[in-house]
């Protein structure tokens, strides 16, 4: 029995969320964007229960084949960010067979539209994770949880993020090659960068750092409100220049550069994978859950794997290597099934340990705070979900690709700023502002579809008592989010089932040093909110009332710091769960190859590799992750 399917059909057990559940992906909403959209085909004569299929991709074996092939020279496991651009780049190399198995679906036309972001993670297109309970955190959320999800789709979580591109400091890269790790210093990992970009980017293409001929479109958003305007300003009023930020040289605030084309998502699937379907060498196998890598134990060679589909056990052999792409949650899990990981661990779980190594040791991830919220004296200057989605804008959209529409959930800008609290003696930022063309409440109103909200798992009573009396307005906000936490989290098994999820410790905010940070973004964002750019918008704090935090005086770090905690959100991106190193590392579990120590022909190559926190959401690094192991791949076996 599939017990994810049993979790899934649980969680939606309310009739109002069913609304859609004989079609294949569903939304919970209702009065939504989603809703607007699905009538809009509605009036075109389709059936609602079908058309999802109808407009889903599809990858069908070549050659009339409809199983595998008993063996390939690669198998890789899990289509996303990383697996998709290594899978593309090893099948260039036609007398190579490639087979490459993903758990989830293919996207259909509705992922394609940035504005719906929010809504996926409540569809079957998502992994469905929750973090361990930790008190002190998430005191907001649904069950004082902190949700993790995670893309289930051939394209992986490229095909439900918020499409953001960017790439890290030079300091940062440089340090992880300093720490041994050959070959992945900030010029070798730009290579790969720029191998993959076509960037579009006004003014800024002809950068020394961007490429303009790649295949993965870096735009700007087409659309933007005057608040991006104003941060912008008040940044360069405040010392912070207007800049590409994704630029080596320079600290500074920009304008959000998103991995779209024309408006459109261009997910890893629909540029690495979608027109390299017709390679007779290349095997796609969607909806194809991976149980275990088969390794000999004698040898300690992995030799293929085991994988579930239509509730059915395979196995099939690789000739060359097993590549796990799994992602920072199922990559480890996997390695853990299959009896890689820490000794006692998997011996209190009663899994046969072939390698002892610290397998979801290490887990960073980046977690930010949307509760700044500024109201304005002004209307229409932000968005507004119940205004700027009509069935002209979807037509148009479909169309054009400009408006609305093609703004993944109204972030318009980003900016690097360093807190008095870091200490770091290089010029490297331990906060990332995201700048709203609105806030948590624009998605309000009557027949707001609260998308973000529900994204993030707040608890409508919570929003309520916060928000309520600003929902749906002109609003401005900024998300700090933490570059560089101290606190360190953890994964391991809950049991040997591989339908099950493991378990997730987040660990957030256990050092104090994460608090007092995320106090001075808040205090800093007060800064530029103060300037005169948001000063004509009459832009004022607001201050939300969550129940816990009534004993603090609002505005106080300890309001601030009880704040925090009630809407602790992550920003998705756990790493460092299969940690690189150079050998004799104790913490980690590849080498710079990529190569799983002690295990023969088997590598991990995904997010779950980056060893150290870095100044990224990690969707471009995770391609650049697939770009570069490919090279080193094709090197080893001279293809
Ligand atoms: C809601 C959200 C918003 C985000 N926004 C941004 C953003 O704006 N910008 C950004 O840079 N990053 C963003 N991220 C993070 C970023 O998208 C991911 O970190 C990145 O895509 C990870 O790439 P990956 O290759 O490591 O793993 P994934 O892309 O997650 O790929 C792993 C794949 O493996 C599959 N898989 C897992 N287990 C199995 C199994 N047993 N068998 C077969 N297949 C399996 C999964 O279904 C998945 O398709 C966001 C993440 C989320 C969740």
């Amino acid at each position: 029995k599939n017990k994810y399917e049993t979790t899934n059909n649980n969680l939606f057990s309310d009739p109002k969320m069913n609304r859609f559940r004989n079609g294949r992906l569903f939304f919970p909403y209702q009065h939504s964007i989603a809703d607007s959209i699905l009538e809009a085909f509605g009036r075109k004569g389709i059936n609602t229960a079908d058309y999802f299929e109808f407009l889903r991709d599809s990858y069908d074996l070549p050659d009339g084949l409809t199983s595998p092939l008993p063996e390939y020279d690669f198998i890789i496991v899990g289509a996303g960010s990383a697996g998709s651009v290594l899978a593309s780049r090893l099948s260039e190399n036609k007398n190579i067979t490639v087979l490459l198995l993903e758990a989830g679906k293919p996207e259909t036309l509705l992922t394609d539209v940035p504005a719906l972001a929010p809504y996926f993670q409540a569809t079957d297109y998502t992994w469905q994770y929750y973090m361990e309970p930790q008190h002190g955190v998430c005191m907001g959320m649904t069950n004082e949880r902190c949700f993790w999800p995670r893309g289930k789709a051939v394209g992986g979580t490229s095909v439900i993020n918020y499409m953001i591109y960017t790439r890290g400091r030079p300091q940062e890269w440089d340090r992880i090659a300093a720490d041994g790790n050959y070959g992945w210093s900030y010029n070798d990992v730009l290579h790969y960068y720029k191998k993959s970009e076509k960037a579009d980017l006004d003014g800024y293409e002809m950068n020394h750092s961007r490429n303009r001929n790649g295949v993965l479109p870096v735009q700007f958003v087409p659309k933007r409100t005057k608040l991006i305007k104003a941060f912008l300003e008040a940044g360069a009023i405040l010392g912070h220049p207007t800049i590409d930020y994704n630029s080596p040289d320079q600290l500074g605030f920009g304008y959000v550069q998103v991995t779209t084309e024309g408006g459109h998502r261009a997910s890893a699937a629909k540029v690495f994978l979608h027109k390299q379907k017709k390679r007779r060498n290349l095997h796609i196998l969607p909806e194809t859950i991976v149980t275990k890598v088969l390794i000999d134990p004698y040898n300690k060679t992995a030799y293929g794997v085991e994988f579930s589909r239509n509730g059915r056990l395979y196995t099939v052999s690789a000739r060359k290597e097993v590549i796990l792409s799994a992602g920072p949650i199922a990559s480890p899990q996997l390695l853990m099934l299959s009896g890689v990981g820490p000794k006692d661990h998997l011996n209190s779980k009663d899994i046969h340990v072939i390698e002892d190594l610290p397998v979801g040791k290490t887990l960073y991830d980046h977690i930010c705070f949307p509760g700044t919220i500024f109201t304005l004296n002004v209307t229409n200057v932000s968005i507004h979900e119940s205004t700027a989605i009509t069935l002209t804008s979807i037509f148009s959209w479909l169309r054009n690709g400009d408006n609305e529409l093609s703004t993944p959930g109204a972030v318009e800008g980003i900016g690097y700023i360093k807190t008095p609290i870091s200490n770091d003696p290089e010029p490297i930022p331990d906060i990332e502002l995201i700048s709203i063309g609105g806030s948590l409440v624009a998605d309000g109103g009557p027949s707001g579809s609260k998308a973000v909200r529900r994204g993030m798992r707040i608890r409508k009573q919570v929003f309520d008592q916060a928000f309520g009396s600003i929902d749906d307005t002109d609003t401005w906000s900024a998300f700090p989010m933490l570059l560089h936490p101290k606190s360190v989290g953890y994964i391991e098994l809950k049991d040997k089932n591989p339908f099950n999820y493991p378990k997730m410790v987040g660990n957030y905010l256990t050092d104090p040093t994460d608090i007092a940070t995320f106090v001075a973004a808040i205090r800093y964002i007060q800064k530029i909110a103060a300037t005169e750019p948001f000063q004509k918008f009459g832009a004022r704090i607001y201050p939300a009332d969550y129940l816990p935090c009534r004993s603090f005086e609002f505005d106080s770090d300890a309001y601030w710091e009880c704040a925090i905690r009630m809407l602790t959100a992550t920003l998705h991106h756990q790493i460092a769960t299969c940690r690189m190193g150079p050998a004799g590392d104790p913490q980690a579990v590849v080498d710079p190859e990529l190569r799983v120590y002690g295990i023969g022909r088997l590598r991990v190559v995904d997010s779950s590799i980056i060893p150290r926190t870095v100044s990224i959401h990690t969707n471009a690094p995770a391609m650049m992750i697939g770009e570069k192991a490919a090279d080193m791949i094709k090197a080893t076996w001279s293809i």
